[in-house]
């Protein structure tokens, strides 16, 4: 979140507004003493709105900052009753996620994804000699493959294999199946409600969701290391990179939008505006984008170290890009992808990377392409520059809203072709 506006010196008349009553969907604690404390489906009277992400606001008399984000204007009486999926009863769709990962659809696809899967077998097999006696968690570990691959190829005295689906009855199995019971012990719990008998040296996850966050699992990663991870203890992954590029995508521009150009033989351009708001204003998962459709050096936007990044940080996080294109183009939108690197135990060791990246080996998650609604050509020397914003959906805790804003500064106009853009893409 940005810093909210100093209402000290905001003029009298700047944002206000004759009080407005709004409800508070999610719960909020604030930080410092101008910003209010509220729990979802307080009442706020909402007394200025000096930015659109900041308002001056009252709840059981107390005045302070509240996030806009986490508003929503009160219902008229008669609309009332929908008032209860402001606070639904179940924000992180546990029944649903959960429920996903009892089956073996998920499950399939990440251990066929080689270049996962052996990534973290590499993290485990370059670290054997260190992992000796050590304590380890595997948080969300499915049908456990890391903790099997630490009882295979390390000597850990104990794998605490933890998992809140109904695999893990299988995952059980499994350890029993390949004579690992000694070592790992399977847990069926959610990671912020597991009780372990000791602190872990290790916390190994395999958390990473689409454009690295969705699902946010990173969440429950943050509480069990705050919980359980000694001091000094180790997070695989260490850290994480966000990487965006701006692209072309024809073949995907054809494929939904110059379609309607000429129908067998019709003209169906009308249709362009929805295929525009049905197809452009939302992430394109799983984008197999080419190293050659790149329009410019790729750049990573953000970084997240596992050992200092808090809960609240998820809340929003932003990221700044320039880009130089080296490459003359239609540029059609910006594809993103993550890295995750994996410290060695030993100080000096080689650390591991896994690159979900087009220059690396295509994983399951592919990339994630974000279309602009109109493609824009684009000449060696021009620069895209602006920020990536991934705002947590205040309600629906899995979920996040995607902000691109960005100028272009053409090389070849003679004035300076400065295009404001704003691409605002909301996850489903
Ligand atoms: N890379 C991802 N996007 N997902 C791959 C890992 C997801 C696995 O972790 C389990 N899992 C996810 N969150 C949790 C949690 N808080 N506690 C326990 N298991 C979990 C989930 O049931 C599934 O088996």
């Amino acid at each position: 979140m940005s810093k909210q506006p100093d209402m000290q010196t905001e003029t009298e008349d700047e944002g206000d507004v004759s009080p407005e009553e709004y409800v508070a969907l999610s719960d909020f604690t604030g930080a410092g003493s101008d910003q209010l404390t509220f729990s979802c489906g307080d009442r706020l009277l909402v007394h200025a709105k000096p930015s659109s992400e900041w308002w001056w606001a009252e709840v059981r008399e107390v005045i302070g900052y509240a996030p806009a984000s986490y508003l929503r204007e009160r219902a008229t009486d008669e609309e009332e009753e929908g008032e209860d999926d402001a606070c639904p009863d179940d924000p992180w769709q546990d029944e649903e996620y959960f429920g996903s990962y009892g089956t073996l659809r998920l499950h399939l696809e990440m251990l066929s994804d080689k270049s996962r899967t052996e990534a973290y077998r590499q993290v485990i097999l370059s670290n054997s000699a260190s992992l000796r006696n050590k304590v380890v968690m595997d948080l969300g570990c499915g049908t456990g493959i890391i903790s099997l691959f630490c009882a295979q190829l390390a000597e850990p005295s104990l794998v605490y294999a933890v998992e809140a689906s109904s695999m893990a009855d299988y995952t059980r199995q499994l350890v029993k199946q390949n004579g690992c019971e000694e070592v790992v012990t399977v847990l069926q719990a959610r990671a912020e409600e597991v009780e372990l008998p000791e602190q872990v040296d290790v916390l190994v996850s395999e958390w990473m969701g689409n454009c690295l966050l969705f699902e946010f699992m990173v969440e429950s990663v943050l509480q069990a290391r705050d919980c359980w991870l000694r001091e000094g203890g180790v997070m695989w992954p260490s850290s994480a990179a966000l990487t965006l590029v701006p692209c072309q995508a024809h073949s995907y521009y054809e494929e939904k939008m110059a379609f309607w150009e000429r129908p067998y033989g019709l003209d169906f351009t009308p249709l362009q505006p929805l295929a525009q708001q049905e197809f452009f204003t939302k992430p394109k998962f799983s984008h197999l984008i080419e190293p050659a459709d790149c329009l410019a050096t790729p750049s990573d936007v953000i970084l997240l170290d596992m050992y200092t990044l808090q809960v609240k940080d998820l809340e929003e996080i932003k990221g700044q890009f320039h880009f130089c294109v080296d490459k003359p183009g239609s540029f059609h939108g910006f594809t993103a992808w993550f890295t995750v690197h994996f410290d060695s135990l030993e100080t000096g060791g080689a650390t591991v990377e896994l690159n979900t990246g087009p220059h690396a080996e295509p994983t399951h998650w592919k990339q994630t392409l974000f279309m602009l609604d109109k493609p824009v050509s684009v000449c060696v020397g021009d620069s895209i520059s602006g920020t990536i914003a991934l705002h947590r959906n205040p309600i629906w805790r899995r979920h996040m809203t995607v902000s691109l804003d960005w100028n272009i500064h053409s090389s070849t106009e003679a004035t300076e072709n400065c295009k404001a853009n704003t691409l605002t893409l909301h996850y489903a």
